[in-house]
């Protein structure tokens, strides 16, 4: 197969900042996505309905021209949410999710939630009206391993909290185990998760193995090479519980090459095109479409995109190695192997 025509991809992960990084990072998305959740983990983060209707105004304003992409937005869940606020940006259709971070798990999370009796009548209403909970699914006790703080999330937390609110519809965000997948598969109707483009081409050795490569290094921490076997399996197997979630998330050079380097890989420029390598390596070509754009449509209870792109293979892609902002240059995600399917 040379040419691939699919329906638009959305991306249920993304961040895009605000201010000058948005204004960079934008057109890498818009380009090929029609529609994306947009992560609401700015600083202060974005909690309150008018919070997210001015974070959408600015997303609108910084758009390319002529382009028809659509953000999605999130409130990000505090102790403090109020029920009467969220509900109404969600029946407005302001809303689309509600993002919960444990607090100190990873990026701009210091105010996410740390006990979670606080969150249950949120969580409670959310199950009434369908409003999914993303969810960053890592513990974030010290005593625990960072390679194991995703398995122990499901079974401490994640899993006593279905238990708990029944009904109440779960996404779990940039899974990166087996066990994250095993348990996102079982879940039913009401469980999904995403899986980003980096966790389908690398394991924790491309970080760690022959020096330290931080433009590798996001949360939660790529795993073992049986862990990313099981996310390729589960993406590639068109089962609707999986869908990409890039989680594209840009910090610029100086801020990645540090003693202590934040976290994420910055992967909207050529996700599409890893995304139709990876797929073909499996013998999947098939089943891109459902995973980049039915699967993710179906489970927020959305139309697929209407439009179509096209992928035709040919000689290797040319892609920036680093996109330029005003604060500096982000980094490109490097997939280390030749990209033969370009959008066109
Ligand atoms: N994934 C990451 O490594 N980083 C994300 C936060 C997140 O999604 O956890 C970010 O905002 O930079
Ligand atoms: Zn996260
Ligand atoms: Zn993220």
């Amino acid at each position: 197969m040379t040419s691939l025509t699919i329906t638009r991809p959305d991306d249920w992960h993304l961040h895009l900042r605000d201010g000058d990084m948005l204004k960079a990072v934008l057109p890498e998305t818009a380009r090929h996505f029609g529609r994306a959740i947009i992560m609401p983990n700015l600083v202060p983060p974005v909690v309150t309905a008018r919070d997210a209707a001015e974070y959408r105004d600015r997303i609108m304003a910084a758009k390319p021209d002529n382009s028809k992409f659509q953000p999605l937005m999130t409130l990000y869940l505090t102790e403090e949410t109020d029920v009467r606020d969220l509900r109404a940006a969600a029946e407005i259709g302001l809303i689309h999710a509600v993002k919960l971070y444990p607090a100190g798990a990873t990026t701009n999370s210091a105010s996410g939630v740390k006990d979670f009796t606080k969150v249950k009548r949120v969580l409670e209403n959310m199950a009434q009206i369908g409003l999914p909970l993303c969810v960053h699914g890592e513990v974030t006790d010290p005593d625990v391993d960072i390679f194991d703080r995703e398995a122990v999330f499901i079974d401490t937390i994640l899993d006593p909290l279905r238990r708990d609110i029944p009904g109440l519809r779960v996404v779990m965000e940039h899974i990166t185990t087996k066990q994250g997948a095993d348990y996102a598969r079982e879940g039913g109707d009401d469980l999904a998760a995403t899986i980003t483009t980096h966790h389908l081409v690398i394991n924790r050795n491309h970080i760690l193995a022959g020096g330290i490569k931080p433009h590798y290094y996001c949360l939660p921490v790529a795993k073992r090479e049986e862990h990313r076997l099981a996310l390729r399996a589960a993406a590639t197997s068109g089962d609707p519980s999986f869908f990409l979630g890039t989680d594209s998330a840009p910090h610029t050079d100086a801020n990645k090459l540090l003693p202590c380097g934040c976290a994420g890989c910055f992967t909207a420029t050529n996700t599409m095109s890893i995304l139709a390598e990876v797929f073909e390596q499996d013998d999947a070509l098939d089943k891109l479409e459902g995973f980049a754009s039915l699967n993710g449509p179906k489970f927020y209870r959305m139309e697929p995109n209407a439009d179509t792109i096209t992928l035709t293979k040919g000689n290797p892609v040319t892609y920036p190695d680093h996109i330029a902002t005003d604060q500096g240059p982000v980094t490109v995600f490097d997939p280390q192997m030749p990209l033969h399917w370009r959008v066109t």
